[in-house]
């Protein structure tokens, strides 16, 4: 029997509307992958697929579509190759670029049915919740973390929008933490990874051994206080420290260099601290000459287990070895660079010489701190921010989403779900009602207009005089945010004459008005339109589309604006993937009990997937 004869006999009437359907999947990865194949085998008609990366060899073992002769290749374009074989009268687009960039306007998204969500970071997450709340578009959001995995379906004005619920975002530990007083191995990975190699974001340090970047890491919190100005002003008089060491790199003596520096002197002149240590166990330095006479035995090869946690002795041949290797990788590099490059290594979790650097660096300061060491492969997994990504997890969840995307095609949002998967509890999938709008969202609760400009004319000013004050009727105190920080508001004048080109307002930008006033009005979104062709015919630079309703704010404060959590003992993670508790799904208690008639949980992350006795060990995908 033809495809298209089941899919009517299991869909009925909607298997038309799914055929005629324009859907958007944003994210080609281990869920886009899967959660393509089951939109075409599930007959969706037209299918567009973004996503800004190629495909690496690390992405084969789940990402199903692609082959090894496709590494470096798009992964939009390989995907739309490889799945149109699934069902060749389907109409795929793919296009390898950023969600983010402007010519994915309100209006394109505004041409879909449904947008898919397979992505792996909170700012394109958050980006395309904007534009599918601006252009009333509904948005299936979903991530997974190794073997826990959620759906949720969002529609504006009806249910909760992404940032209704606050979001964990990337941790960042104290410089005084990392510098001085490390009490975790993560500590020691940051300090090994972060403070001997140059790190490719964030903002200044320079104390860094193979090389100097004009850039330091978002794992340090450089808050001000006390403590941390010291340390960062510390960190200053190191980097010339180092400066002097780096001069020596390639000769025999650079090893001991190093070492002489970074385990022992620095350890002393830390020990010799003692305020410090009434609390604490102070640390013990470490000798070159006497680890030399302790591992003359140990081969250079032992870098090779990756499984093992190393003796002292093995951390000290790695490192002597690994700093020669990564020495000799640089030195060529800067004999051969002109004056205005510098050359450096930087930190890369699968280049195998920085990673037994950081593993023998990190084990031997932890050695010092009296902290566990830990071995090659676990180092791996903190220092890359590495979280499991499971092939199972990731199908499971892609069927998810359209099971959902059912209803949404149906209009059926009171029977649209939060689904949600998880390995120790009493049943593989549980569910939850959609909740309603969060009245204090930062996000949802604003009000959205478009705002046309012609980009080449339109100024701060056109829109805070013609718009803002005479068509809205604001008062004097308000201000205007974009992505980039504030661009108006009362004390910040200057800025009244800049075109908001110049001001990096482009097609697609989303620029915030928060007002001021005693009885403040609810934030209103202005979603930018920008075309060449609007300044034509003699048009004002500037107009907005319709008037929004603006309603005053109620008055609780704002539950969901991010937290910064700083100097805790979880892994720097720049977390990549949404866990149920971001997505409000805590595997707590309460969830456990809404669950009816099903056995208790069944431990803690230990055990497979339990299912459900009473159903017959039927996975029970819906209620
Ligand atoms: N702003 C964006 N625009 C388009 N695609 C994006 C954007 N941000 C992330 N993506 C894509 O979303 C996909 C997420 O997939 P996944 O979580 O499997 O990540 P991955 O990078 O393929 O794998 P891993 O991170 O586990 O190595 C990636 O292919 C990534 O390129
Ligand atoms: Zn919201």
């Amino acid at each position: 029997m033809a495809r298209d004869t089941y899919h009517r006999r299991s869909l009925g009437t909607l298997a038309r509307r799914i055929k005629e359907s324009r859907v958007l999947l944003v994210g080609a990865g281990g869920i886009g992958c899967e959660l393509l194949k089951n939109l075409l085998l599930s007959n969706f008609g037209e299918i567009h697929i973004i996503d800004l990366d190629t495909i690496d060899l690390s992405n084969l073992n789940r990402q199903f579509l692609f082959r090894f002769e496709h590494i470096k290749k798009s992964k939009a374009l390989v995907a739309k190759e490889v799945a149109q074989k699934f069902q060749p009268n389907a109409r795929l687009e793919a296009y390898h670029a950023n969600i983010k960039d402007s010519q994915f306007s309100v209006d394109w998204f505004a041409t879909f049915d449904i947008v898919f969500n397979a992505l792996d970071n909170l700012e394109a997450r958050r980006h395309v919740n904007r534009m599918c709340l601006a252009a009333d578009v509904p948005l299936i959001e979903s991530g997974t973390t190794g073997f826990n995995g959620q759906v949720q379906v969002i529609k504006k004005g009806l249910t909760e929008c992404y940032d209704c619920t606050s979001k964990e975002i990337p941790k960042s530990f104290p410089v005084c933490t990392i510098r001085s007083t490390p009490s975790q191995p993560i500590h020691c990975i940051v300090w090994a990874k972060s403070y001997l190699f140059p790190v490719k974001q964030g903002l200044t340090s320079s104390s860094e051994l193979f090389g100097i970047s004009d850039e330091d890491s978002g794992e340090f919190d450089h808050s001000e206080d006390a403590e941390n100005s010291a340390e960062i002003e510390n960190l200053r008089k190191e980097a010339q420290a180092l400066k002097e060491i780096r001069q020596s790199m390639g000769s025999d003596v650079f090893a001991k260099k190093v070492f002489d520096k970074v385990f022992t002197e620095d350890i002393e002149r830390l020990r010799g601290m003692e305020d410090m240590w009434k609390t604490r166990t102070p640390p013990e330095p470490l000798n070159f000459e006497k680890l030399n006479e302790e591992s003359t035995e140990v081969p250079t090869t032992i870098s090779c287990n990756d499984q093992k946690v190393w003796s002292t002795g093995e951390d000290f041949v790695v490192f002597k070895d690994s700093l020669d290797r990564l020495s000799k990788r640089l030195k060529p590099l800067q004999e051969a660079a002109n004056d205005d490059t510098k050359p450096i290594l930087v930190f890369d979790k699968d280049d195998v010489d920085t990673l037994d650097f950081v593993t023998a660096t990190a084990n031997l300061r932890a050695t010092i701190f009296k902290i566990d060491p830990k071995s090659k492969f676990d180092t791996k997994q903190m220092a890359g921010n590495i979280i499991p990504a499971i092939a199972t997890t990731n199908a499971m969840t892609a069927s998810l989403c359209v099971l959902q995307a059912f209803k949404v095609m149906k209009g059926e949002y009171d029977q649209a779900k939060m689904v949600f998967l998880e390995r120790s509890g009493a049943r593989a999938i549980n569910s939850d009602a959609l909740q309603p709008p969060n009245p204090n969202c930062p996000v949802c609760s604003s009000a959205i207009a478009r705002l046309k400009i012609d980009p080449k004319r339109a100024t701060v000013n056109d829109l805070v005089e013609q718009i803002l004050k005479m068509k809205l009727g604001y008062g004097e105190e308000f201000s205007l945010t974009t992505e980039s920080g504030i661009i108006y508001d009362p004390d910040l004048e200057d800025n009244l004459p800049k075109k908001l080109l110049d001001l990096g307002v482009k097609n697609a930008s989303f620029i915030t008005v928060i007002d001021d006033e005693d009885e403040p009005r609810v934030n209103l979104e202005l979603c930018v339109v920008a075309s060449e062709d609007h300044g034509a015919a003699g048009q004002d630079p500037i107009t907005i589309e319709s008037v929004p309703d603006l309603p005053r704010k109620p008055k609780t404060p704002t539950p969901a604006a991010s937290e910064q959590v700083n100097g805790t003992s979880e892994p720097a993670a720049a977390k990549l993937k949404r866990s149920a508790d971001e997505a409000g799904l805590s595997n707590g208690d309460d969830r456990v009990k809404r669950v009816a008639g099903v056995s208790e949980a069944n431990g803690v992350g230990s055990n497979p997937i339990v299912l459900d006795e009473s159903t017959g060990g039927a996975i029970l995908i819906d209620d």
